[in-house]
């Protein structure tokens, strides 16, 4: 089976990135810009959008925006409409898990409706469009027993979880139904320097930062006794695109294969600064979930036999990368 399509000489493939505000929207678009597409990003409303994160990239200039609603469908069929995209990758939607459990409405009408409101407009458009979902780790739950692979069934412990196995399920059955090529990426955590504080990862990594330079704070954690597998943000995108590349479409698990503890995530941060976590750190019991996963372990090993693709950051060097953008940024006044 040949892994690649051939991009035309002449006119450039376009991609469509609903939800391009966020990290991995950063980094697709990118490798996208690098691939030759010509390429579109949604986000809700483009006049309010910072962009950050895209600055960052230095991609910003280089992008088409636009406003989208994905729970809008008359907005989602207009879109694809307009931009007549090869490839459609959907990175939109409520993406914390921990506020899930305060806006569930939110959460599931942005990432179950957003989704099928995408597939139902390429469907509707009838144009042979390739579309990428971003699944989540998340839909395992507990993966104490053995790590997930695709074969894997759902346990989803949150608002958040609950709906990205729905749209799941949505993108396997219109695949199955109407032999649309749309594929599920299910990725473990990733993370970069573009990440908000409202991940644990970055919350983590500026607080230590900040410590080291002389500020008098504590940084306070919930539940210190999870274990997840963290890869390199960058590297992900690269797994989203080659899925949709497949002559046939199908979900990966996208991971590293390694899963450390948070603790160990947090005494590595900290001894990047040269400082010792256990004098810096407080538990904060409102930190809790109402329901967590305490382990996360992924088999990723079928993206690597059939996309070719094997994470090479390990977390090591995610915390590595994490801490010197953030120290780059506190010298820069950031
Ligand atoms: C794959 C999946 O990956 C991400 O979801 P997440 O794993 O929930 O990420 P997180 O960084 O919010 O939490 C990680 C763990 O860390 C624990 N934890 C302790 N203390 C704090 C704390 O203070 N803040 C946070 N946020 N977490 C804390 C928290 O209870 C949890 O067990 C998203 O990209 C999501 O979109 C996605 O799909």
């Amino acid at each position: 089976m040949s892994a690649t399509r051939s991009p035309s000489a002449t006119t450039p493939r376009r991609a469509l990135i609903c939800g391009v505000g966020g990290q991995d929207g950063a980094y697709l678009t990118r490798l996208l810009l690098d691939k030759g597409y010509e390429v579109f990003g949604t986000s809700r409303d483009v006049t309010g959008m910072r962009g950050a994160g895209l600055s960052a990239v230095g991609a910003r200039s280089r992008v088409q925006l636009v406003s989208m609603a994905s729970n809008d469908f008359r907005s989602v069929l207009q879109t694809i409409t307009r931009t007549a995209p090869d490839e459609v990758y959907n990175l939109a939607g409520q993406s914390s898990v921990g506020l899930s459990f305060e806006q569930p409405v939110e959460t599931i009408e942005s990432i179950a409706l957003g989704t099928l409101n995408l597939l139902e407009a390429i469907r509707f458009v009838d144009k042979p469009i390739r579309f990428y979902n971003a699944g989540s780790s998340e839909c395992f739950g507990d993966t104490a027993d053995a790590a997930a692979s695709e074969e894997t069934p759902f346990r989803p412990r949150s608002p958040y979880a609950v709906a990205k196995a729905c749209a799941h399920n949505l993108v396997a059955n219109y695949r199955d139904a109407y032999g649309m090529h749309a594929s599920t990426g299910i990725l473990f955590n990733h993370e970069s320097p573009l990440r908000p504080d409202r991940f644990v990862t970055q919350k983590i990594v500026r607080a230590a930062c900040r410590i080291a330079a002389g500020g008098n704070e504590a940084l306070t954690l919930g539940n210190l006794d999870i274990h997840r597998d963290w890869g390199w943000a960058p590297e992900y995108v690269d797994a989203m695109w080659r899925m949709l590349q497949q002559d046939r479409a199908a979900d990966f698990v996208i991971a590293t294969g390694r899963s450390v503890s948070l603790e160990h995530f947090v005494a590595t941060s900290f001894a990047h600064f040269g400082l010792d976590w256990r004098q810096h750190v407080r538990h904060d019991p409102s930190l809790l979930r109402p329901s967590d996963i305490r382990f996360g372990a992924a088999d990723p090993s079928l993206a690597e036999r059939q996309l070719g693709w094997k994470a090479r950051v390990s977390v090591e060097q995610v915390v590595a990368e994490m801490c010197r953008a953030a120290q780059a940024a506190t010298s820069s006044g950031g």
